[in-house]
């Protein structure tokens, strides 16, 4: 697992210090001016720089359109970009196969929904493929993995029941649990909040914080919640019109003046005095 984050000699075009045991890691993720097109011509994502390590959580923040969706695209191996390179930890994505990129990285994509027609255990344990052989026998490290999936999304009284059976809500933390099923180094997350009430998300959102601490994941989630973000992200990328408006901590990039620009909105940024964290209201148009 994390194994896979240490420096790997052949592949490092940059700052190149050597192999062993105090080398340090690669990140998880890098973008190197990255641009990305769909096959309409229309380009979606412009010279996009991002460095992801392992033990971070960032958020992807921008509004409808900005290319959130497509730079997830990327990160996970599904859309090729159209300019630069995307590095798998330490490793060009464009050299990996599709089951080599699936025991690294994991995505739960935006309004996914598992496949019906199995129980919650049983999609879980879909997870568990990319590390599977041909046989897909199940080993006591799948179980204990899938145990550990389903806990960690409060899903134990649930794993009998057949999915197609769950509630919206209920399905999508099935998805995220086969996510983490998975045991990647990174786990990619498109509005993992969707569907989720607020004792549920928030829940997730813990889950994810200890999976990044405890497992030092790397995860990239796309937000559309402000609040979640600056409750939970350790930083911040936010796009607009496919490009990299501001990347950083959230000091530094949940700004009004920044929030505003990306947005085009007026928010009222607030400083909660308890823990120190920011908070945002969106504020009526003067009529
Ligand atoms: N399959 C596609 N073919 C052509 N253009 C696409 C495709 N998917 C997205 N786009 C375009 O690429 C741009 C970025 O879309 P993307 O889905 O990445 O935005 P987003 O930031 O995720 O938006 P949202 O917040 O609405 O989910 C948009 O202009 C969109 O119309």
């Amino acid at each position: 697992m994390t194994q896979n984050l240490t420096r790997r000699a052949a592949s490092l075009p940059h700052d190149h210090v050597g192999d062993g045991p105090d080398a340090p890691e690669s990140p998880a993720i890098e973008l190197r001016s990255v641009s990305a097109r769909y096959p309409s011509g229309r380009l979606a994502l412009a010279e996009i720089d991002l460095t992801v390590r392992a033990g971070e959580l960032w958020a992807v923040l921008g509004p409808n359109g900005a290319g959130k969706s497509t730079l997830v695209r990327v990160i996970s191996g599904s859309l090729q970009p159209s300019a630069g390179q995307v590095f798998l930890c330490g490793e060009p994505m464009a050299s990996r196969d599709r089951r080599q990129i699936a025991r690294q990285l994991a995505v739960v994509p935006q309004a996914a929904l598992p496949p019906s027609g199995f129980s919650v255990r049983e999609i879980v344990l879909m997870g568990r493929s990319p590390h599977q052989g041909a046989w897909m026998r199940v080993s006591e490290q799948d179980d204990q993995a899938v145990q550990r999936a389903l806990d960690a999304c409060g899903l134990m009284s649930l794993s009998d029941r057949p999915v197609a059976e769950l509630s919206g809500g209920e399905q999508r933390r099935v998805s995220i649990a086969r996510a983490l099923a998975q045991e990647g180094d990174v786990l990619i997350l498109d509005e993992p909040g969707a569907h989720l009430d607020v004792r549920h998300s928030i829940e997730l959102y813990e889950v994810i914080r200890r999976e990044v601490a405890e497992r030092r994941l790397a995860c990239v989630a796309v937000l559309h919640d402000l609040n979640a973000a600056a409750q939970y992200a350790d930083r911040i990328a936010l796009l607009k019109g496919g490009r990299l408006l501001a990347r950083g901590t959230i000091e530094e990039v949940m700004t009004y003046q920044k929030l505003k620009s990306a947005f085009e909105a007026e928010l009222y940024v607030g400083v909660n005095e308890l823990d120190n964290t920011r908070y945002f209201l969106p504020v009526r148009p003067s009529r």
